[in-house]
């Protein structure tokens, strides 16, 4: 760690990510001395390739605007460097990669073939125009197409990259190289996507949630469930969730959270869904239109729930939040969003002992999608949709079971954080071992 930090500086979020990962794993590679004389670990943390770019454009006032964009080709051992793009404010190298590190354990927990990385730029889609959106993409991926391929590396959507971005992206693209290929995922259903992928991660989660519940002889029916965010993630979690019988109280943006004590329906989450895919409104305008409770400025995790989802953004709850969580008689947490959990609140987590399902495990629905997105590609023949969410179940049910057979520890409990780590690991790394140092 002290090696990690050092040559990092500043990358407060990798750091948090490889620590967590590291603590998990030394026990395991102290039983396996192999991995760490071929130093895989010390190999793993280290990008294979980091590619940061220019991206000007031009906005609606006729003046020029600079971003910077960014590819993190993080660990191609299993497969094509696979993970998603980022449009946010906030981003840069340190968060983009934390991101393609936790990728690289997630796509190895899917069973599919996919290495790991992550991209974006500090690009912020709000307040912008289409047209601003769609000059901006241009420029983003007249740069990035020559790092990328549906053989070498295929981005996807993450926070603020939905349907919109990624035609745009994939426009370009296409114009540019010149061919149709499966080079992005989260295409629409037109021109080459998958059947389930926008509702994948979100569906994900809440089957994932369902099989910690199995292990103690429940289901979600009837539980209260929170969740944060309102993009894409909590729009499909929660309509999941009002399917499988639970009844989900709160939603939230960057802005505050609303609490609706009678539980958002079908008609509820379609308002939802119209005011942030069409209107890119604030949630705000929930609470107005429903009369229910908003909370500017907070985080929902202070309201009364059995199981929780969050959804939005990394570090979302600190270790106050999750004491009261679980004070309030939460024993569930099923992360949606990449490590949503600060290290004090996963330590609370397990040292409370209830079912708390890692990002990497839990929210890996979205990556299967596209990696059955990219199956379908290849054979240019689309599943139905029942084929897609029945194999993104049998994905969860199985990322679960590898959970449980290395998280399993000695009195019962399921150490979810330590199984998907293991988990995750070994593949990857048996395929570093025989493929030489590279
Ligand atoms: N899309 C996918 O397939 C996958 C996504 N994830 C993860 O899920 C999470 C959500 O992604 P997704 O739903 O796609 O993104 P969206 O852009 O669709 O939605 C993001 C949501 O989170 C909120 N949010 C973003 N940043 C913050 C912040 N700093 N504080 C509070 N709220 C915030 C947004 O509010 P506002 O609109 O106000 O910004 C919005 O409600 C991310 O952690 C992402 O990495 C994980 C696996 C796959
Ligand atoms: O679908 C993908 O390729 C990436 C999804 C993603 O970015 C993630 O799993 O965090």
């Amino acid at each position: 760690m002290a090696k990690v930090i050092a040559k990092n500086p500043g990358e407060s979020e990798f750091h948090q990510a490889v620590k967590e990962v590291v603590e998990s794993l030394m026990p395991f590679i102290d039983e396996n001395p192999k991995y760490n004389h071929a130093k895989i670990l010390e190999r793993m943390v280290e990008p294979e390739r980091v590619m940061m770019f220019r991206v000007p454009w031009v906005d609606d006032n006729g003046e020029i605007q600079v971003n910077r964009g960014f590819r993190i080709q993080m660990n191609s051992a299993i497969g094509p460097y696979k993970g998603g793009l980022r449009f946010h404010p906030t981003v840069n190298l340190g968060i983009l990669k934390f991101l393609a590190f936790e990728q690289v354990f997630k796509n190895s927990l899917t069973t599919l073939p996919m290495g790991g990385g992550k991209g974006g730029s500090d690009f912020d889609p709000k307040g912008k125009s289409d047209n601003e959106v769609m000059r901006f993409c241009q420029s983003f991926m007249t740069e990035l197409q020559r790092f990328i391929g549906a053989d070498t590396d295929v981005p996807a959507g993450d926070i603020g990259v939905g349907g919109r971005e990624i035609g745009f992206l994939y426009g370009q693209y296409k114009r540019i190289r010149n061919e149709f290929t499966g080079v992005l995922t989260g295409k629409a259903i037109e021109w080459g996507g998958s059947l389930i992928r926008p509702e994948a991660t979100g569906y994900g989660a809440v089957y994932f949630a369902d099989q910690m519940l199995k292990t103690r002889g429940q289901d979600l029916n009837g539980k209260i469930a929170t969740v944060s965010g309102s993009g894409n993630v909590s729009q499909y979690a929660v309509e999941k969730l009002i399917q499988m019988g639970s009844k989900v109280v709160t939603m939230s943006d960057s802005l505050g959270f609303v609490y609706d004590p009678a539980g958002f329906d079908e008609e509820k989450l379609a308002f939802v869904l119209e005011l942030k895919n069409i209107r890119r409104g604030r949630i705000k305008e929930y609470a107005d239109k429903y009369n229910v409770q908003y909370f500017e400025g907070q985080t929902p995790w202070n309201i009364k729930c059995d199981v929780a989802f969050p959804c939005a953004t990394q570090n979302e709850i600190n270790e106050d939040d999750a004491n009261m969580l679980i004070k309030n008689g939460c024993y569930v947490v099923s992360e949606g969003a990449n490590m949503p959990s600060t290290p004090e609140a996963v330590e609370v987590y397990l040292k409370a002992k209830i079912l708390y399902g890692p990002g990497k495990a839990a929210n890996a629905g979205g990556v299967s999608t596209s990696g059955l997105e990219m199956s379908q590609n290849s054979m240019r023949l689309p599943w139905s949709r029942e084929e897609v969410d029945a194999r993104l179940h049998q994905i969860m049910i199985n990322i679960h079971e590898t959970c449980v057979k290395y998280g399993t520890e000695k009195d019962g409990f399921i150490n979810y954080v330590k199984g998907a780590n293991i988990g995750g690991f070994i593949k990857v790394a048996d395929a570093m071992m025989v493929q030489g140092v590279v």
